[in-house]
């Protein structure tokens, strides 16, 4: 089949072009290759290269997306409630240990993907605020001569709490944003926050854009995680952070079996019994064992082009933060 090369070069050009070579290339190429050996072998790296795995199940990379999007579609206005209940609450104190680590100034741009309710961009706020209240008073202390009026003034004044702080909240799936954005109104954040829809792999941002990158429990469910990566590392400033917080390996034996347990007797019933959703819960547990181990996946990060990388385990290795920078 003749294809002119200026529709090859416009269809094909920038990160959809990476996109198509990581899956083999586009089928025309194929069946324009002679046939015989080659053209078999072709065909079965093809074959090979598009399949992936959704849980414990082998599905084609075109499939998996999909299957995910169903996945928290079905979960998401069960979705906080599960998770106080499945953890114990424990996932909130997780959540708190990646603000503690990044430790935001006021000022800061984040941008949270697979942001889903919010969990992590109303930290975020509620962070960039302490500190900012606190860089206030350090400032009005260091002020010895103030008259009370004055120090009023300054209260009343202050017109963004947040000094400039942002967050943008981007995730692939509408009822998610949707259970986020309610949840938003809901508790009162108004300033500071934008919702947007977009896939990982994709990102609908500029070239240096963000200070820090934050994904929470999300990278296990992306088709191609070293694409998120790569994009987490073009969105980002020279500088910028990578941080990810994503269930690993837990290295203790004992700790293992108890954990298998729970996660495969229990959670499931959970998902049952609370948002009438076995197979949800199921694929929850059956990606976790699939996600890389805390080394291979700080392998990962640095083959995106991120340094200093390094990881935390937490709870016996059960999740992991790990942080990079774009330098
Ligand atoms: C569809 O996709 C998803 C849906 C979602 O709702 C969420 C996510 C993403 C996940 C999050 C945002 C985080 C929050 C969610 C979870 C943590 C759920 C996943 C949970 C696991 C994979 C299991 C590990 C859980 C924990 C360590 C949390 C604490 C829980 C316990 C200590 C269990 C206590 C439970 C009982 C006592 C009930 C009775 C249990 C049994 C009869 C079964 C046997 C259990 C045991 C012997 C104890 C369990 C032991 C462990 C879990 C290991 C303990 C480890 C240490 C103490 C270090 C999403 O993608
Ligand atoms: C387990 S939730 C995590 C939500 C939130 N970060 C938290 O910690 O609670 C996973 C989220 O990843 C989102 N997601 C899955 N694949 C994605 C992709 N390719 N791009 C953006 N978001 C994605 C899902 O829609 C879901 O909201």
């Amino acid at each position: 089949m003749a294809v002119p090369r200026s529709c090859v070069l416009r269809t094909y050009c920038g990160r959809s072009w990476l996109r198509l070579m990581r899956t083999g290339g586009p089928q025309w190429l194929h069946s324009s290759l002679p046939g015989g050996l080659l053209g078999a072998r072709l065909l079965s790296q093809e074959k090979q290269a598009t399949e992936t795995h959704f849980g414990f199940e082998t599905v084609s990379e075109e499939e998996k997306g999909g299957k995910v999007y169903q996945v928290f579609e079905s979960v998401a206005k069960k979705y906080d409630v599960m998770n106080d209940m499945m953890s114990l609450g424990i996932h909130r104190v997780w959540k708190d240990m990646l603000l503690w680590k990044m430790n935001p100034l006021p000022g800061t741009q984040l941008l949270d993907v697979a942001g889903g309710t919010g969990d992590i961009a109303f930290r975020f706020l509620n962070y960039v605020q302490a500190q900012h209240q606190r860089k206030q008073k350090r400032q009005l202390k260091a002020q010895q001569n103030l008259s009370w009026e004055e120090i009023a003034k300054k209260y009343k004044n202050e017109e963004d709490p947040l000094g400039g702080s942002h967050v943008m909240i981007c995730d692939i799936n509408r009822e998610m944003l949707k259970v986020g954005k309610k949840k938003a109104f809901d508790q009162g954040y108004k300033a500071g926050l934008a919702w947007v829809l977009g896939d990982a792999e994709e990102l609908p941002f500029d070239d240096h854009k963000f200070d820090v990158y934050t994904i929470a429990f999300g990278i296990r469910n992306v088709t191609h995680i070293d694409q998120a990566l790569q994009e987490a590392h073009r969105v980002l400033k020279p500088g910028g952070r990578f941080l990810c917080l994503e269930f690993s390996q837990v290295n203790n034996p004992l700790i293992s079996r108890l954990y298998d347990l729970y996660s495969f007797q229990v959670i499931p019933v959970l998902g049952e019994v609370i948002a009438g959703d076995w197979k949800s819960y199921q694929y929850l547990v059956e990606s976790i064992r699939k996600f890389p181990s805390q080394e291979e996946f700080k392998e990962m990060i640095e083959d995106a082009g991120f340094q200093k990388v390094t990881y935390e385990s937490l709870t016996s290795g059960i999740v992991a933060i790990h942080s990079g920078f774009k330098l």
